[in-house]
């Protein structure tokens, strides 16, 4: 009996938190480690199709970085990183474009489905959703690897206005030539946000949030205002995988995005407990003037 007050109170706890955000976008980053084990994506599942079912309209953005890493080895090829994006040749955008488009965007999509939401796959190619030219930088080739130029919102919100859960790949239509290119999962997240005017965008990832000292699980650092994160890379505290990942989260809230967040996607249903619990379990970045309410 004690248990099912517990539960109801539960519900009612979250039940300020649902009236706020129905008819609000959400655009969820799901990928990397997070994504690897069969338990934690049913988990992950579950959150979206509830976040979805109560009415918050859900976009989810998902990586894949280790199913093509793994489906290059299979044909004999390495795989390498520049600066944290794949070096991508034509032979790698073509896996690319076969991992994330055909294989994880429609396993996502047939398991929200097993899990009672409605979901619709799309990549970057549909309605030209993700415009892109090459990445350049001095000094450096990335190969195929996209730079964003536009984001076309009209195949997510038709998807959502008929009650679908979008679900997109990352895999960029060029604008520049006659090509696909491959964007990092993340950077695709935070755009989206911003194209939609979203509420939140969530990165879900393999570590608590952003620490003081990488190496200690115990210095999460709860809240981090943008204009913080210069200092805190200068100080090397902000480091490697999550240079670009705060990047993404900065630029989202300098577009518009109300609130980011780098979460856990470790720990099972840490979406929910970030969304609609009084407690935050990752870090969430904000913008310089938010009141924090
Ligand atoms: N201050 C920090 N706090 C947390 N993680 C950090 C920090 N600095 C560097 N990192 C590294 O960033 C990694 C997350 O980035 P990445 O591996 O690219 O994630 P994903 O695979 O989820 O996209 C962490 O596993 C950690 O090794
Ligand atoms: C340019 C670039 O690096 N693209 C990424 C796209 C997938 C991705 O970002 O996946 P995760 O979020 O799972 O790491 C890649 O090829 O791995």
């Amino acid at each position: 009996m004690e248990d099912s007050y517990n539960k109801a109170g539960v519900l009612v706890q979250a039940l300020p938190y649902i009236q706020r955000y129905t008819n609000k976008t959400i655009v969820v980053k799901y990928g990397g480690n997070a994504m690897v084990s069969g338990e934690l994506k049913d988990a992950v599942i579950s959150d979206i199709v509830l976040l979805s079912l109560v009415g918050i309209h859900v976009v989810l953005v998902h990586g894949g970085g280790p199913e093509i890493s793994q489906m290059l080895d299979k044909i004999g090829k390495q795989s390498r990183f520049v600066n944290g994006l794949r070096y991508t040749d034509a032979e790698t955008m073509d896996i690319v474009q076969m991992v994330l488009s055909g294989k994880v965007n429609k396993d996502l999509v047939s398991l929200i489905q097993k899990k009672g939401g409605s979901a619709v796959g799309l990549c970057g190619l549909d309605g030209s959703l993700i415009q892109a030219k090459k990445l350049e930088e001095p000094g450096v080739d990335y190969g195929y690897v996209g730079e964003i130029t536009d984001v076309n919102i009209a195949p997510i919100v038709d998807a959502l206005e008929d009650g679908y859960i979008p679900v997109v790949a990352t895999v960029a239509e060029g604008v520049d030539d006659d090509c696909c290119y491959n964007i990092n999962a993340d950077t695709a997240a935070a755009k989206i946000a911003e194209a939609l005017g979203a509420l939140k965008v969530v990165l879900l990832t393999d570590v608590r949030g952003v620490l003081r000292d990488a190496a200690d699980e115990a210095s999460l650092i709860s809240v981090i205002r943008a204009g913080e994160v210069d200092l805190l890379k200068r100080d090397g505290v902000i480091k490697g995988g999550m240079i670009p990942k705060i990047d993404c989260c900065v630029n989202a809230l300098r577009g518009g995005v109300g609130r980011a967040y780098i979460i856990d996607g470790r720990v099972p249903h840490s979406i929910l407990v970030e969304m609609l619990t009084d407690e935050g379990i990752g870090t969430m970045i904000v913008g310089d003037k938010d009141a924090l309410k």
